[in-house]
């Protein structure tokens, strides 16, 4: 018999009450998840178990064999899921089935519209673990122990899922959890011994701790007829209950790792790659790695939950243990096993481990191969890109050592398809390189079409020379740490002096130097009319549609690092653009025969040339009067 005493009815942190709301109405379709979510958790509970077991063997209290039990009643429309793992006390129950301690949380909340697809997507990709078996339920309770606590410090937690919840001590002779499901009417279906058994198979198979179900069986008099009272209950394993990764490669089907992935990410929906590799020799280890078909809704957050799961000799160590992988290979998932690492490690000391660095070499090139392998698969990688590109785009700043073997595997869009899809590599940009061209141009803006329609682009459209168009927010950084690919350096097209090498012939670069020297007298007014606004005034021969642009020195920092990191409330010293002019423009052919107004003209060209880099003017109303005096005159 079970005594609830100290019983406390608590209220549901905000954010449960509305991702019960949301998931209870969007997952309707996926409801049978329920029972992978909370195996995965007892699964994770009989770990964490094993693992502190390891410092005292007395937390099994006699009961080693850790199981995961699951039974139904069809009379009283209950499932239940059971465990003999770590168990929670009074304090872990409150905090952990009423709150979601994850950050980021409300704002993930915001952008579920009620929208059923859409918020299945994002609700699969925030993970909803305990809280789905609300999806079938219309009130749960939960029995719990923690190992090593008095019977009588067992907890007994109630809700019905709508904004509060009761917790209670109870006497409770095992540890670890009991989670019992009170079916909805429309959810009967699942006490049911095939439906829940095909559900374990399907789901939980590859966990490596056995999840059993009753079976019950009753002896027959020789009439063949059941004996009363005769029955016999029996425990039986349903999955397969081995760790996958131990097995051997060929052993293991697809649909096999695919169903571990959703485990060990929680995800929904399939991964698009995976590697799963055993290495023996100096390092010993086995890791199976995956990139996931979504992001998840933490990618960009700081303390987003990354890394592999960390097994060492097959004994669950840690999740996200974030040490073995890079940071700009975040969205990796998956598991590491290794015999390399003591049993008693822990996050600190695995800080200090050279072992551990040089296992985070091997696995960063198994990540960047399994890529490489993936981007044979155009369309596939694509998916990938889309969805992770900007988190690769890192690579090359975090991880000098890889830096060629990432540049391999960008994207981006080009001058070629002239399309905001990233999907040219730079080995098919220097395939299509020009005759004479030894340099990778590219340009960076605000925007795709702020990239694609710059004036500095001009000339290379006209010599029909591809430009590499950037516009994520990454680019520039991404940049000043790529500064060549397979022996060719790559170079700003809206900094320094304009070269295009041996693209030009020496007539023209002739012509360009005798055009220089007849608008000396030109460049030296507009300077003068300019003062200190610009830092130097040049003809130049990279416009041939705009009268004029603004360029930046070779090693200034660009305009869309500038903004973003003013932005971020940074002060930086001002940089003056050099203006260039168009000598075959009409409007600098005007500006040099204009005495009046020359001032203002010469202003207007370089507002402009600002404007059309996606810069912002110091005094916009100055530029509309000047303009507007100009366009009334
Ligand atoms: N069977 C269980 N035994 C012991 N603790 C549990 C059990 N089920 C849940 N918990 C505790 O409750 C916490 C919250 O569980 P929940 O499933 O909501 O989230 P999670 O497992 O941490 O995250 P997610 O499932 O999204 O990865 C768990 O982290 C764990 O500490």
């Amino acid at each position: 018999m079970t005594t609830a005493t100290q019983e406390e009815t608590l209220g549901f942190q905000t954010e449960v009450k509305q991702l019960l709301n949301l998931m209870i109405h969007s997952l309707y379709s996926n409801r049978e998840i329920f029972l992978r979510e909370l195996i995965s958790n007892s699964a994770d509970a009989c770990d964490k178990l094993r693992y502190a077991a390891l410092d005292n063997d007395s937390l099994y209290e006699g009961d080693s064999e850790l199981r995961i039990e699951i039974e139904h009643d069809s009379d009283a429309g209950t499932v239940t899921i059971r465990d003999n793992g770590v168990g929670m006390n009074r304090e872990d129950v409150i905090a952990n089935l009423g709150t979601i301690a994850r950050s980021g949380t409300a704002e993930f909340l915001k952008q579920l519209s009620g929208e059923q697809q859409k918020d299945a997507r994002l609700i699969g990709q925030f993970g909803v673990g305990f809280y789905s078996g609300f999806i079938v339920a219309d009130e749960i309770t939960v029995r719990t122990r923690k190992a090593g606590d008095d019977a009588s410090s067992g907890v007994e937690w109630r809700s019905r899922g709508e904004g509060e919840f009761t917790v209670a001590d109870v006497e409770r002779e095992r540890h670890g959890t009991e989670i019992i499901l009170h079916l909805k009417e429309d959810a009967q279906e699942f006490a049911d011994d095939f439906r829940l058994q095909s559900l374990v198979r399907k789901y939980s198979d590859h966990i490596e701790v056995p999840v059993k179900m009753p079976r019950t069986e009753k002896a027959h008099d020789d009439d063949g007829n059941e004996v009363e009272g005769s029955e016999v209950t029996t425990w039986e394993t349903v999955n397969e209950a081995t760790a996958l990764w131990v097995r051997p490669k060929g052993e293991v089907s697809d649909d096999e790792y695919k169903s571990f992935f959703k485990h060990i990410a929680h995800d929904f929906s399939d991964p698009l790659t995976w590697s799963h590799n055993k290495v023996e020799g100096k390092l010993e280890y086995t890791s199976l790695l995956y990139v996931p078909g979504r992001a998840p809704f933490d990618l960009y957050e700081r303390d987003g939950a990354r890394g592999v799961k960390l097994y060492v000799q097959r004994v669950f160590i840690m999740d996200d243990a974030e040490q073995f992988l890079p940071l700009y290979l975040r969205f990796v998932k998956g598991v590491l096993d290794t015999r390399d690492l003591s049993l008693n490690v822990s996050r600190e000391l695995l800080q200090q481990d050279p072992k551990v660095d040089r296992i985070k070499s091997a696995l960063t090139k198994r990540a960047l191969d399994m890529l490489k392998k993936l981007a044979r698969d155009k369309e596939a990688y694509q998916g990938f890109w889309n969805t992770f590109g900007s988190v690769l785009k890192e690579g090359p700043a975090e991880d000098s050592a890889n830096r060629e073997k990432i540049a391999e595997l960008l994207r981006f869009a080009t001058t070629h398809t002239d399309s905001a899809t990233q999907d040219q590599s730079l080995a098919d940009y220097v395939s299509r390189m020009q005759e004479g061209q030894d340099k990778i141009y590219y340009i960076v803006a605000d925007g795709f079409n702020a990239a694609r329609n710059s004036p500095h682009l001009e000339i290379f459209r006209k010599k029909g020379v591809e430009v590499v168009l950037l516009h994520d927010r990454i680019d520039e950084w991404l940049m000043s740490h790529l500064t060549e690919f397979d022996g060719r350096k790559l170079v700003d097209v809206a900094k320094g002096d304009l070269d295009l090498g041996d693209v030009e012939n020496e007539d023209e670069k002739k012509a360009q130097e005798e055009t220089a020297k007849a608008k000396e007298e030109l460049v030296k007014r507009v300077k003068d009319a300019l003062g200190d606004e610009v830092q130097e005034v040049r003809v130049t021969h990279r416009l041939t549609d705009s009268p004029a642009c603004v360029v930046l020195p070779e090693h200034e920092m660009g305009y869309q690092m500038r903004r973003i990191m003013e932005a971020a409330g940074q002060a930086l010293p001002e940089v003056k653009p050099i203006l260039e002019l168009n000598p075959e423009h009409v409007l600098v052919g005007r500006l040099e025969g204009t005495d009046e107004g020359f001032d203002d003209l010469a202003r207007i060209l370089l507002d402009q040339a600002i404007i059309a880099e996606g810069g912002h003017l110091d005094d916009p109303a100055a530029y509309v009067k000047r303009l507007n005096a100009l366009l009334s005159a």
